[in-house]
């Protein structure tokens, strides 16, 4: 069945969930459950319950309040309203004391399995199966001995797109009503938003939605971005209307899907109570948009919930903290040496400098980790336990960079915040500044830094006092800093100030621990502890050029360890088109067999015609003629189908499609 995209919890159409129950019936069938079977009422022991609610607090803390409400809602209609775990295992209940009984009765109460797989079609048990909110309705239910109930319910989906829970209203099923699935449904969401709203508390997030009066309601849209305009999270209906799901967003930015520099909000949502603004998604659908700018801390951690602080695994796998401890180990010197004899050079230097207050500046192409190591130096400095602030020049708009840096005095300049803020400068008292993209520090501000840097005091826009500064000093860039100097546009005193040791970070494709770093990558991600990666798929990363570097193949392979089939094995139908089209473009056209009985080429509309077979230059042909003749000829073969050619070519259609004004036109269908 498709699987639509809605602003709400995913719900089948009437025609689609007929099908939908008759599918899961197959399935009950399959896993051998007997409709006359009677249920087993054992339910799990109560330690288990315990374990199960500690290894999902953080859905219990946010759904309970919701669940609360909703009961509100159907309060004295023979009905129930049930939590349960991913699993099918219901966590929390509250009813109606007459339905209470008989729910006792039916097993539904906490401790109880209501999976697919031990009780056959069921609302919980085919919801999370399906990831589609359902009503099983009387004899809808696989098992007879639940025919005498009717049941609503609605998959529950992390900060990170994936299943923790199921929402379910159960009842008699005399009581049945038509809008109970609707009400799981919106209340699946608010727990869903109540989740998001505690789970990324340093991110930048962006409320938007077409009408400004659905602005803050449950229907808005919600996307979480790193303050350098990172993608982190969204909404569903966030991903609705952006018209991507979780997995196509991850490969993108701010700027990529709101047209504009992060920094434009700094800009446009600066002043407190800002009023919304109207902005153009990359689809062209204009949105009402408004988001909170806080002046944020360092993005050392970039996922917190509540639970971090419980410190039980349990807790820690529940909803993204296991990103937190995995930040804690990405973040150390010896994580990052994995036996690239360069990096180790590197990484030897810097720990021969970590505490001597020698500041250091890395070099390095976009992706390659600078962020990180300065993590990693400040991780291993006795000052791990202060400050890690990070501020990105290239990031914040020239006007705001001051103050962002300096910090401010009351009434220092119009939108100032009444009591002023102290500067990021301020903010690392004590720990470390980590300058990133040093070299779009605008010139003006360089003087200021470089007197920061030498005086270790810092004067506030406004005040008429210093205050003493305690930082350690990190910076990075992509850039040329020698050119720029050379230009004038970077001073050479803060250069010498800034360079007390320089490490370059070697790219992606110069490293000779290319395989260790796909592993600690893959070991990075959720659920990439377990997986493998096929010797030919190794084989074309390892040539591959990563212009993107490390961040690059974290991309890349996030995407694979979702789309993996159950062996874990990522192969090469695991990885994105794009990459796949970029991989093979200049190998497989000549690779292609072509069929004995082909009919001999007609010379393609605007393209080279087609040589003879027996052409002495035909190794001379250019690739484009190779790749267009490749895909005349599937496509002639498979009568104009462009899916069947595709396939045939080992491309993505869009690869066929994108050239289409060099095929001939009576070809394609
Ligand atoms: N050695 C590594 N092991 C695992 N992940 C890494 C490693 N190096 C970098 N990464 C990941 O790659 C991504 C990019 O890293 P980082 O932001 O540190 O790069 P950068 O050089 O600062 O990039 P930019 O110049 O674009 O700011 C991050 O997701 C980071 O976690």
């Amino acid at each position: 069945m498709e699987t639509r995209l809605v602003g709400q919890a995913n719900v089948a159409p009437e025609q689609d969930a007929v099908a939908l129950i008759d599918q899961a019936h197959l399935r009950s069938k399959a896993f051998g459950i007997a409709s006359d079977d009677r249920p087993d009422y054992s339910g799990l022991a109560a330690s288990h319950l315990k374990g199960a609610l500690e290894e999902n607090r953080f859905l219990f803390q946010h759904a309970v309040p919701v669940m609360e409400t909703l009961y509100g809602q159907i309060a004295n209609t023979h009905s129930m309203v049930l939590l349960t775990s991913a699993q099918g295992m219901v966590l929390h209940s509250m009813g109606d004391n007459d339905f209470l009984e008989k729910a006792d009765r039916v097993a539904l109460v906490p401790g109880m399995d209501w999976s697919e797989q031990t009780r056959g079609t069921n609302a919980v048990g085919t919801a999370l199966a399906t990831q589609h909110a359902v009503t099983v309705h009387g004899d809808q239910h696989y098992m007879n001995a639940n025919h005498a109930l009717t049941c609503s319910c609605a998959p529950i989906l992390d900060p990170y797109g994936q299943i923790v829970g199921a929402l379910d209203v159960s009842g008699d099923h005399r009581s049945y009503h038509q809008h109970t699935l609707a009400l799981v449904r919106m209340s699946a969401q608010m727990i869903e938003n109540h989740m998001f709203a505690s789970s990324f508390p340093k991110a930048v997030r962006v409320h938007f939605h077409s009408r400004p009066e659905f602005l803050g309601t449950l229907v808005e849209g919600i996307a979480a971005f790193t303050p350098e305009g990172r993608f982190v999270s969204a909404n569903r209906s966030a991903q609705f209307q952006l018209g991507m799901s979780f997995v196509g967003l991850q490969a993108h930015t701010f700027p990529s899907l709101f047209n504009l520099p992060i920094s434009a909000l700094f800009e446009l949502f600066g002043s407190p109570n800002a009023a919304p603004r109207q902005l153009c998604l990359h689809n062209g659908v204009t949105v009402w948009c408004r988001t909170e700018v806080k002046p944020s801390g360092p993005w050392a951690t970039p996922i917190v919930s509540p639970l971090a602080d419980s410190g039980t695994p349990a807790a820690r796998s529940s909803c993204g903290n296991g990103n937190a401890a995995r930040t804690t180990q990405l973040s150390s010197l010896q994580y990052l040496d994995t036996g690239d004899a360069q990096l180790s050079g590197v990484i030897a230097k810097l720990r021969k400098v970590v505490d001597r207050d020698i500041p250091v500046m890395i070099l390095g192409e976009t992706g390659t980790g600078k962020d990180l190591l300065a993590q990693a130096i400040h991780h291993d400095s006795a000052r791990a336990r202060q400050p890690f602030v990070a501020v990105n020049c290239a990031s914040i708009p020239d006007t705001l960079i001051e103050a962002e840096l300096f910090g401010y005095e009351e009434g220092a300049f119009t939108g100032a915040r009444k009591k002023g803020a102290p500067g990021k400068i301020q903010q690392a008292h004590g720990g470390t500044l980590f300058l990133d993209e040093i070299g779009d520090m605008p010139k003006h501000l360089q003087a200021r830094l470089l007197r920061v840097l030498q005086e270790r005091k810092v004067s506030p826009l406004g005040a008429g006092k210093e205050v003493e500064v305690d930082v350690t000093v990190i910076s990075a860039t992509h850039k040329n800093l020698k050119e720029l100097i050379a230009r004038g546009d970077f001073r050479e005193d803060l250069y010498y100030r800034l360079n007390g040791l320089v490490v370059r970070l070697p790219a992606l494709r110069e490293r000779s621990d290319f395989e260790v770093v796909v592993k600690k990558v893959l070991h990075a991600l959720d659920g990439g502890v377990d997986i493998a990666i096929a010797p030919e798929v190794m084989e074309l990363l390892q040539a591959y050029h990563w212009p993107g570097n490390v961040r690059q193949l974290h991309n890349l392979l996030r995407t694979a360890t979702v789309m993996v089939d159950d062996d874990g094995i990522i192969r090469l139908a695991h990885l994105p088109d794009d990459f796949l089209d970029e991989l093979r473009a200049p190998l497989r056209p000549v690779a292609i067999p072509l069929p004995a009985e082909e009919p001999p080429l007609v010379p393609c509309v605007g393209a080279p015609p087609a040589p003879a077979a027996d052409d002495p230059g035909e190794d001379n042909q250019s690739l484009q003629d190779v790749t267009i003749n490749a895909m005349a000829q599937m496509l002639r073969l498979h009568k104009g189908n462009v899916s069947a050619a595709a396939k045939a070519l080992g491309v993505s259609r869009n690869t066929i499609y994108r050239k289409k004004n060099l095929l001939p036109p009576d070809l394609l269908d």
